[in-house]
């Protein structure tokens, strides 16, 4: 047997927990070892979740949330971070507070406020994101309903797209995705991404699918450990989109729970089963 392995790069995710296993904390550690990413984990909040909905939500307390992140920043060599759930602008604050002096390199931030089955994970004012962590932001990956509560207007259309993520760039993060799976038109899924001044589409073949819980959670973390791989920015997110597209279309054929199930996180890996 060939024992003989790369020691991987560290990424950290600082999220919710899905008891449903498709979103959140789990979904981040499940894309990060997709990507042969050692992953790390702050828990903000224990979520009862399946995928019909939140039934029940509770965050984890300020010096819980402080201790699992000195204790993971005082140990593991942290190449890139992932933030998702923080429930309310007290934990948004603290992260911004670790995110100070570079402590949380390559962040990404993915300002979770709605689920997709319509329930609330943020409680507080939505521009707090960007006044708090956007400065800190390598990118900052709002879908359509989150770049529209944090620049309070409508977005209906690509160019709207465009607009918001230009718009969203001016508070300080490097790069702006708005991701567009929510813009149900046409056979793709576009996502616009501003990045160092530059304006990308990245679009992909829609695929016809209810299992798309997740996709948000899976499409940052796998910015996140592609960034601690080393890849260059714009790399790192248009490589991110296609391992997004091919989770979705390798679980297309899922019933796992009623409502919108999980994407398979490990469609280019056979079982270690086998
Ligand atoms: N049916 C689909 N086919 C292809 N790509 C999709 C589909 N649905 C979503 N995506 C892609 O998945 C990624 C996440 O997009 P989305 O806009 O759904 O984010 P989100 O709302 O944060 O995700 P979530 O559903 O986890 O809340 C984007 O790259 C988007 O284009
Ligand atoms: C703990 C947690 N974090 C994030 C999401 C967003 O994912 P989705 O919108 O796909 O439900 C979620 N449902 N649960």
């Amino acid at each position: 047997m060939n024992r003989v392995h790369q020691q991987p790069p560290v990424a950290l995710t600082i999220a919710g927990s899905d008891s449903g296993g498709g979103a959140g904390i789990q979904a981040d550690l499940h894309t990060f070892a997709a990507h042969g990413v050692h992953g790390t984990s702050v828990l903000t909040a224990v979520t009862a979740q399946n995928t019909r909905g939140v039934t029940a939500a509770e965050a984890v307390s300020e010096e819980l949330v402080r201790a699992q992140l000195d204790a993971v920043l005082a140990d593991f060599p942290v190449a890139a971070a992932k933030t998702g759930m923080l429930g309310g602008v007290r934990l948004l604050e603290l992260v911004a507070e670790y995110g100070q002096d570079d402590r949380l390199p390559n962040l990404v931030v993915d300002p979770v406020m709605v689920t997709t089955t319509g329930d609330s994970l943020y409680a507080g004012d939505p521009a707090a994101y960007l006044g708090g962590l956007g400065p800190l932001s390598t990118v900052l990956t709002p879908n359509l309903i989150e770049a529209q509560l944090l620049l309070g207007r409508a977005i209906a259309t690509v160019e709207d797209m465009r607009e918001a993520a230009r718009a969203l760039a001016t508070y300080g993060p490097r790069a702006v995705l708005v991701k567009g799976g929510h813009l149900e038109r046409g056979d793709a899924a576009v996502d616009v991404l501003w990045c160092d001044g530059q304006m990308l589409d990245l679009a992909a073949p829609r695929v016809a699918t209810r299992n798309d819980h997740g996709t948000g959670c899976t499409l940052a973390s796998a910015i996140a450990a592609r960034l601690a791989l080393g890849h260059p920015l714009p790399q790192a997110v248009a490589g991110a989109k296609v391992y997004v597209t091919e989770a979705l279309k390798a679980a297309a054929d899922w019933h796992l729970g009623t409502g919108p199930g999980p994407v398979h996180h490990h469609h280019g890996r056979k079982s270690a089963a086998l």
